[in-house]
This record gives structure tokens, sequence and C-alpha cells, in this order.
């Protein structure tokens, strides 16, 4: 069998951007198609991938077989996507590196690709000056290697909307309006802005969120979105303060509508939004993601109505800069300790003393030994708040005499929660 680096030798490493007119854009598309087992994109998807994709400015990193070699084509062997955006840490909003789109084709796998792509991703993130990378995962065993820690869950839920539903002492003091989603846009996106300023754990949505808020296309189907509907909630003075985007899934029983995005501004108008859902004709069920701290169950006067069904993990978090990213996020108690995190791959290692006061924290380099030791991957679950430093301690991943007080400095504040996926 070849070495890891002898195969690497065979392929060409490049980096393009969509806007390109190199057919191993189009290739690249296909790669990651193929990788992540979907459909042959077709010249519409294309044309769309790369109209809203320009828009991020993503870096399109791959690996194809060299000119000459046997199998040399435009689709590549591997694939790795990254562009910036920003995350709300709960004080603040940072610049974030959103990685997407990895794949390694089964005829290269396991030689080192993927951990080539992300060490080579990772020293641009640091380069672009972005303090904190974020990707999703398709398995939870891959990234934590990388330094990657969860850091933000969501729930699926189903709720019974028969007679069964009914919210307790909800009053709608404003309204709602269906809409086709063409004619409703741009308020998902203005909602959604407000939100993500004001949610801890939100990430800024790539440009893609408008094809699909605005039905152009149904990713899963490969065509126009015809079965999309949307309807705003307009508060007590006629202002939009929710919308939801939905879809009924047929006739067949139980009758069901699944929630593709739903964006509340206050409590009131959610319920409101729920309270909608509820009353739509033929539907018995609502299927929907939310997060784990939902006020739903306990705004229903039959908690039973709503029922959990899987809880996933969403969005995993590296942090590349500590001093940045740790003066970023918000601190509850007074304290000081020193963090001696391990890091494979150097971006965070080292011995960082934090002193927060105030609710902000000063963080800096220093040589003294630590009094709490963590790797990457637990800082990264650490950075939003989705775990407490107790719960992770007692896991084993974090040790140390401070670790008591660097709890009482970390833990608190709102569950982090993200409705951006990508
Ligand atoms: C952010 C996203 O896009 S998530 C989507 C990820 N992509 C997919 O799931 C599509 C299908 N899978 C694939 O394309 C590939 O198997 C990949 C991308 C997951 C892995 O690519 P490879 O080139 O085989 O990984 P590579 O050889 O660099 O392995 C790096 C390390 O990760 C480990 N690893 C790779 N895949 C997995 C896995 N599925 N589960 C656990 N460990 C894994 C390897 O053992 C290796 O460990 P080590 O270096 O610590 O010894």
């Amino acid at each position: 069998m070849d070495t890891p680096s002898t195969d690497h030798d065979r392929l060409d490493f490049a980096t393009l951007t969509p806007d390109s007119d190199d057919p191993r854009v189009a290739g690249w598309l296909q790669a990651v198609a193929r990788g992540f087992h979907e459909g042959r994109a077709g010249e519409e998807s294309e044309q769309l991938w790369r109209r809203y994709g320009c828009r991020d400015r993503p870096a399109l990193k791959g690996a194809w077989i060299r000119e000459g070699e046997y199998g040399a084509s435009a689709i590549p062997v591997a694939t790795f996507g990254s562009f910036g955006g920003t995350l709300n840490t709960g004080a603040t909003e940072v610049p974030l590196h959103f990685v997407t789109d990895v794949t390694v084709a089964p005829s290269h796998r396991r030689r080192g690709l993927l951990r080539r792509m992300m060490a080579d991703d990772l020293q641009s993130a640091v380069e672009a000056g972005r303090p904190l990378a974020a990707l999703t995962v398709s398995e939870g065993g891959i990234y934590g290697r990388f330094g990657y820690g969860l850091a933000t869950w969501r729930t699926e839920v189903e709720v019974d909307v028969t007679a069964r539903f009914k919210l307790a002492g909800h009053v709608d003091e404003g309204r709602m309006v269906v809409q086709e989603p063409e004619e409703m846009w741009p308020v998902p996106r203005d909602l959604f802005a407000q939100w993500h300023r004001a949610t801890r754990g939100s990430l800024s949505r790539p440009a893609f969120y408008e094809m699909l808020a605005r039905a152009e296309w149904d990713w899963e189907a490969q065509s126009k979105d015809t079965r999309l509907r949307g309807a705003v909630h307009l508060s007590a003075d006629g202002e939009p303060d929710g919308y939801v985007l939905y879809r009924h899934e047929g006739w067949d029983r139980p009758p069901t509508v699944t929630v593709r995005d739903l964006v509340a501004l206050t409590p009131s108008a959610y319920l409101s939004l729920w309270q909608f859902l509820a009353g739509i004709d033929l539907t018995e069920r609502v299927k929907y993601s939310g997060p784990l701290d939902d006020p739903l169950p306990w705004a229903l006067t039959d908690t039973h109505a709503y029922r959990v069904v899987k809880q996933l993990d969403h969005i995993w978090l590296r942090v590349l800069d500590v001093p940045a990213a740790l003066s970023a996020r918000p601190w509850y108690a007074d304290g000081t300790v020193v963090l001696d995190v391990a890091d494979a791959f150097g971006h965070a290692a080292g011995t960082w003393r934090v002193t927060s006061s105030g609710g902000e924290a000063k963080v800096e380099r220093v040589s003294e030994p630590g009094t709490v030791s963590l790797d990457a991957r637990s800082l990264g679950s650490l950075y939003l708040g989705g775990v407490s430093v107790l719960t992770l301690a007692a896991a084993g991943q974090v040790t140390g005499p401070g670790v008591e007080e660097l709890a009482a400095m970390a833990d608190g504040g709102p569950v982090p929660y993200s409705l951006t996926s990508f």
C-alpha cells in the first residue's frame, strides 16, 4: 500500500472560488454531492450555488488526481470549503470561520487528506484574523482531534396540534398574515439579523438562506421548492416581529406540517406563531427543531402534546486565538485562573492567565504553571456555556485546583442556540 506522502504526491492541491470559470469548480460541486451521497447537481442547481455562494466568498479547497495519472478529472478526490461570518458570544459579535463541505473519496480515505486540508485551513483562518472556527458534523468522532468541541444542541420535537393543543392564557395582541415566501422576503433576513444580534450562540447565516427562504430551491428534491409556505406575525403596532416558513407534508396520517424556519423576536410572538401552526386545517402534527430550553412545553396546558424525538449536537467550535476569544465572551463572577491548554495544532496551546472583573476578562500568555488543565476541544465546548465547567470536570476533561474558580467565573447566562446550519 502507498504511504500517505507518496499518495499526496500524485495529487494537485488547489484553492478555487465559485466565480471562477475553471472547470474544476463545477467538479468540486459534484465531488461534494458524491461525498454526501446526493444526486449529481444539475445546471440550475450549479448556477444558484455559484450565485449565492459568491456572496460569502468561500475558499473551495480540494485535491485533484494529477494530469497523466489514471483517473485525472475535474472532479476532485477531496473537498473542503470555508468562509467568514460572525458568532454572537453572548457579549458581542466576533468574526467566525465557517467550515463546510468536507469530503474525501472512498478511494482516497484514511490517507491523511482531511488532516492535511484541516491544518492548512485552520492556518488560513488565523491569517484572516478569525479567533474561532465552527462546523457541524456528520459523525461525532471526527473533529475532536482537530480541537473542535460540541458547543450547542438542538432538539427535534413533534407537537400534537389536535384538540389537545392549548396554550395556557396566551392572548395574541397582534395578528398573523399568510404570504408567499417570495413576497415575504426580506422579512426573514431582517428579523433573523435582529435575532442574531440578541442571541448567545447564534451564527450569521450564509447567503444560501435567502435562496431557501424565497423557495427558489429545494436542495433535497433538486428542484424549485413548490411546497414552502410562509406567514408573518405583526405586533400590536403592525410591525413584523416573527415569521415561520413551513411545508405541509401531505394528507397521510397523521397529516404533518414541518417547520423549515421560525424566528420570533419576543416570547409572545413565539407563542402566537405556535397558535397559528396549531390552527392550520387538515394538520394533526407539527415537526420542529428548537432549542433545549424551549418555552413551548411550559406554555401548554397538556405538556404531553410536546414530544422530544431527538436531542442532536449542532455547532462545534474551535478556539484559534485564546486572548481574542476569551475576552469577547461574558463572565459571571470576578476571579483569576491560569488555563493550561493542550492543542496539537498549536493555535490555542500555552498557559493563559484569565482575570475577570465586572463581566469582562483580561487574557494574557504567562509562563507560570496552570491552575486548570484542558485541551482545545474542551475549551471549544465551554466557550458559549453550552456545557458547564463542573460537568466537563466530572467527565474528566477539565482538571486542576482552579476548576471551581473557573466554574464560578464562566458558568451562567442563557443556553446558547443557533438557527444556522451549513
Ligand atoms: C464539516 C463537514 O463537512 S462534516 C462532513 C464530513 N464528511 C463526511 O462525513 C462525508 C463522508 N466521509 C468522508 O468523506 C471522509 O471519511 C472524511 C472526510 C470524514 C475523512 O477523511 P479522511 O481523508 O479519510 O480523513 P484522514 O485520513 O485525514 O483522517 C484524519 C483522522 O481522522 C480520523 N477519522 C477520519 N474519519 C473518521 C470517522 N468517520 N470517524 C472517526 N475518525 C475518523 C482518522 O482515523 C484520522 O485519525 P488520526 O489522524 O488521529 O490517526
